[in-house]
C-alpha cells in the first residue's frame, strides 16, 4: 500500500529542494508504490506559492541556503491529504470486495472530481494539474482529471487503475488484466465529454489523438513522472520560476536514473528541453536525450508518435542545425502520414503549420541572405527532406474527412521549393516502388521512407522489398503537392 509514512513525515518541514528529492526518492524506491496524492499535493502547494503573484514577494525563505524553498510545512500537506482520502472514502462507498475495478468504480471516482469542480473557469490556464489546485481551488485541466481519478482509485486501494497517455489526452486502463479502458476527462474545446465510455473504436481511432493505439500506459513510477511533467514553472508569458524548474529537472533526472522514463518519450523531451536551457553536470547531453525519446517511441510504440521528432527539430532549429532540422520534420511527417486528420487532432496540426508556416520560412530567409557560406540550399538531401515533410501531410490528409491544407499554405511552400536551384531539385531523384509510396534518394545512395504502411486495411504490404524502382518524374506526387510543385517549376 502506498501512504503518507512516518519516514516521508520525519523530512519535514522541508526547506529546499535536495530535500523533496528525498521524499520522492523515499517513495519511488521502496518496495511499496509511490502515494500519488502525496506527491501530487507536495509539489502543488511548492509551484503554487513560487508562481502565483499574489504571495511571489512575501517569500520568507532563506535565500541563501543551497536550493532553498518556502517552508513547506506538515501540517499544510497532511491537511489537504486528509481531505483527499475524506472525499474519496464518503463519495465511493465501495465494500473493497472486488480486487480489480470495474467500469462502474472507475466513472464514480470520474463523477466525483467531475462534479466537485468549479462550475466555469478557464481551462488552458497554468497550474491546474495538481490535487493541491483540486483540493483548493476546484480547478483542473483536463490531465488534472485524469490524474486525480488514477489518485482516487489508488487511495481506495485499486492499483489496477492506470494513466493510459497520447501525445494530447489522456485516460485510463483497469481490470485483471489491464485490458479495460474508459475515458474519465474531456478533451478540446467544445467537444462533448465521452467519460465512462471506451476509448475510440470508430474513426476516432485512426486519428492522432489516440496515437494508433499506441499510449504510453504507465506504471505508478510513470505516473510519478507524468506528475512531474505536468509541473509548470511559469511565472508569467515570459518568466519561469527558477526553483520550480530546478525542482522539476531534478525530479526528472532522479525518475530518468531509476529508469522510469525508458518508456515515456515526452518526459525525456521535458528533460531534453530542462537541459538545453541549463545542463547538470556529468549527465548526457540534451542532443542524446531527444535521440533517446526516438528510440524509445520507436522501440515501445511502434514510432507512431510525432513528438519526440518535433522536440529534436526544435531542438536542431534553436541551434541552428537546418539540416538536421528538416530531416527531424520530414521524420515526424513520417509518422503523421499515417494517420487520417481528424477534428480531435489541432495540437499536431498546430505543429505542422508552424513549422511549415514559420519556422521553415525563417530558416529560408536566412539561408537565402547570402552570408551562408554552406547553405542549405545547395544540398539535395535538404530538398529531398523539405519534399518528404510536405509530402507526409499531403498524405495525412488524404483519406480524412476533414482536409488540412488551404490555400494559406501553398504561398510559403511555393516560396521554400523555388528558393532551391533547379540543378539542385534535379539531383533529388523521386523513386517510386510498385505500392504507389513515393520516396526520395539521393544520386549517390538513397534513404526511403520505410513505412509500405496501407493506412486503409492497417497493414505493411509485403511486396515492399520486391519493389523495382523507376525513376519518375515528380508525377507521383500527392495530388495537392503535385498541383503546389508545379506552380513553381
Ligand atoms: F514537440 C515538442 F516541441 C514539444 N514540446 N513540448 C511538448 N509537450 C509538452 C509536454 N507534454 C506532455 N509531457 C508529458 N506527458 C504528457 S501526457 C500529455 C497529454 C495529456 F496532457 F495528458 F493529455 C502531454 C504530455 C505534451 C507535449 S511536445
Amino acid at each position: 500500500m502506498a501512504g503518507f509514512r512516518d519516514i516521508d513525515k520525519a523530512l519535514f518541514p522541508i526547506k529546499n529542494i535536495n530535500t523533496v528529492l528525498q521524499l520522492f526518492r523515499q517513495q519511488l524506491e521502496d518496495t511499496c508504490e509511490p502515494d500519488l496524492a502525496l506527491l501530487s499535493i507536495v509539489v502543488g502547494i511548492i509551484e503554487n506559492s513560487l508562481t502565483s503573484r499574489s504571495n511571489a514577494a512575501l517569500q520568507v525563505y532563506e535565500p541563501f541556503e543551497q536550493n532553498s524553498l518556502p517552508l513547506l510545512e506538515l501540517d499544510a500537506v497532511e491537511t489537504l491529504y486528509d481531505k483527499f482520502q475524506n472525499i474519496m472514502n464518503t463519495a465511493v462507498n465501495i465494500n473493497k470486495s472486488k480486487s480489480f475495478a470495474t467500469r462502474d468504480l472507475v466513472k464514480r471516482v470520474s463523477d466525483v472530481i467531475w462534479n466537485s469542480l468549479t462550475r466555469s473557469y478557464y481551462k488552458d490556464r497554468a497550474h491546474l494539474q495538481s490535487l493541491y489546485s483540486y483540493l483548493t481551488g476546484s480547478k483542473l485541466d483536463c490531465f488534472g482529471v485524469a490524474f486525480a481519478v488514477v489518485a482516487g482509485c489508488q487511495t481506495l486501494g485499486y492499483n489496477d487503475v492506470h494513466l493510459a497517455l497520447s501525445e494530447d489526452h489522456a485516460w485510463v486502463v483497469f481490470g485483471e488484466h489491464g485490458t479495460e479502458n474508459a475515458e474519465v476527462t474531456w478533451h478540446g474545446k467544445g467537444n462533448e465529454d465521452k467519460r465512462g465510455q471506451e476509448i475510440g473504436k470508430g474513426v476516432s481511432s485512426r486519428s492522432w489523438l489516440y496515437v494508433n493505439n499506441k499510449p504510453v500506459i504507465c506504471t505508478r513510477q510513470m505516473e510519478v513522472a507524468a506528475l512531474v511533467s505536468a509541473i509548470n514553472p511559469s511565472l508569467n508569458s515570459t518568466h519561469d520560476a527558477y526553483e520550480v524548474s530546478l525542482l522539476q529537472q531534478e525530479l526528472l533526472w532522479l525518475l530518468y536514473d531509476l529508469g522510469h522514463l525508458k518508456k515515456y518519450p515526452m518526459a525525456i523531451g521535458n528533460l531534453g528541453d530542462l537541459e538545453e536551457i541549463s545542463s547538470k553536470e556529468g549527465k548526457v547531453p540534451c542532443k542524446t536525450l531527444f535521440e533517446e525519446a526516438i528510440v524509445s517511441a520507436r522501440r515501445y510504440y511502434n514510432n507512431q508518435h510525432v513528438y519526440p521528432y518535433t522536440y529534436q527539430g526544435g531542438y536542431f532549429y534553436r541551434n541552428k542545425m537546418y539540416k538536421e532540422a528538416f530531416e527531424s520534420w520530414a521524420n515526424a511527417s513520417d509518422v503523421i502520414r499515417l494517420y487520417n486528420y481528424s477534428r480531435d487532432d489541432e495540437e499536431i496540426y498546430k505543429e505542422f503549420l508552424e513549422i511549415a508556416n514559420e519556422l521553415i520560412p525563417h530558416i529560408m530567409k536566412v539561408e537565402s541572405s547570402g552570408f551562408s557560406a554552406n547553405t542549405i540550399l545547395k544540398k539535395p538531401e535538404c530538398f529531398a527532406n523539405l519534399l518528404r515533410f510536405y509530402d507526409g501531410i499531403c498524405q495525412w490528409e488524404e483519406g480524412s474527412a476533414t482536409p488540412v491544407l488551404h490555400i494559406g499554405w501553398a504561398k510559403p511552400l511555393v516560396n521554400t521549393i523555388s528558393k532551391f536551384d533547379a540543378d539542385v531539385r534535379a539531383q533529388v531523384n523521386i523513386v517510386c516502388d510498385k505500392s504507389g509510396e513515393e520516396k526520395f534518394s539521393k544520386k549517390n545512395g538513397s534513404y526511403f521512407n520505410n513505412n509500405n504502411y496501407d493506412k486503409e486495411n492497417g497493414s505493411h504490404n509485403s511486396d515492399a522489398s520486391k519493389s523495382n524502382e523507376t525513376d519518375i518524374s515528380a508525377g507521383n506526387f500527392h495530388p495537392s503537392l503535385e498541383a503546389l510543385t508545379a506552380a513553381c517549376s
